[in-house]
């Protein structure tokens, strides 16, 4: 039987402010399947980001564990998690996805030196093609417009091929239109196979996804597996 492309089993997250403790996370469990897409909404402060960052293995839980496509990255030094991640996750924040001062194209083959995978024989026109930035491969992140961002961003967040694409509010800061372009971008994405885990506010996200997971105060209250 495959594994599936995430499992997070009761992942708890706790901070400490001076003498108060915030439970962040309070035993969250959920698997995603190969070509699923989740939506995780809930008011802010419910720990969706903490949720995410656990899963994607850029923050560590205090319990509970993760595994992508099978493998544990929960309880590694922070080096192994890096690679982990390199290779098998796509992580899209709401901005800051480029490298400002490099070119599309560039930051492209930086996430794909960075996973150990060859940047040189990367159809990287393809992969513009693909989020409709066609030819804008030279172009640095500082000459595109607020969409053509939104899409570079993601062709960067898939440049790994990763099977899992973690995404933190991408759609918060763009246009109706474009939200609708890299929900799309989305969907065909799903189609192929990658598993998306997306924390949202919008409503057009939640609608667009198989499945929705509403989180409050660091607990699943709707759509969990019980
Ligand atoms: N590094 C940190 N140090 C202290 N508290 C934190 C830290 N990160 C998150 N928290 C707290 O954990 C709780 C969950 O935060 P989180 O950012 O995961 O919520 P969220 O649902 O993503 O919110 P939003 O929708 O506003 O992004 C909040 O109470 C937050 O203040």
């Amino acid at each position: 039987m495959t594994a599936p492309a995430i499992r997070a089993e009761r992942l708890f997250r706790f901070f400490h402010s001076g003498d108060d403790e915030v439970l962040a996370l309070r035993g969250v469990s959920l698997q995603l399947a190969a070509g699923e897409w989740l939506a995780l909404t809930g008011p802010s402060g419910s720990g969706k980001s903490t949720l995410l960052a656990c899963i994607a293995g850029l923050d560590e839980p205090d319990g509970g564990s993760v595994w992508i496509a099978g493998r544990r990255i929960t309880r590694r030094p922070e080096a192994a998690r890096a690679r982990l991640r390199a290779r098998h996750v796509g992580v899209l924040y709401q901005a800051g996805n480029l490298l400002e001062h490099l070119t599309v194209a560039q930051n492209i083959r930086f996430v794909r030196r960075i996973a150990r995978l060859r940047p040189d024989g990367d159809d990287v026109a393809a992969r513009l093609a693909a989020v409709g930035l066609d030819g804008r491969g030279g172009a640095l992140p500082g000459e595109l417009s607020g969409g053509q961002v939104a899409r570079a961003g993601l062709a960067v967040a898939l440049a790994n091929d990763p099977p899992v694409l973690v995404a933190d509010e991408p759609t918060g800061e763009l246009d109706e239109l474009t939200e609708r372009a890299v929900l799309s971008l989305l969907a065909s994405r799903a189609a192929g196979g990658t598993a998306v885990l997306l924390a949202s506010h919008s409503r057009a996200v939640a609608r667009a996804a198989h499945r929705v997971l509403h989180l409050r105060d660091g607990h699943i209250v709707e759509g969990g597996e019980g």
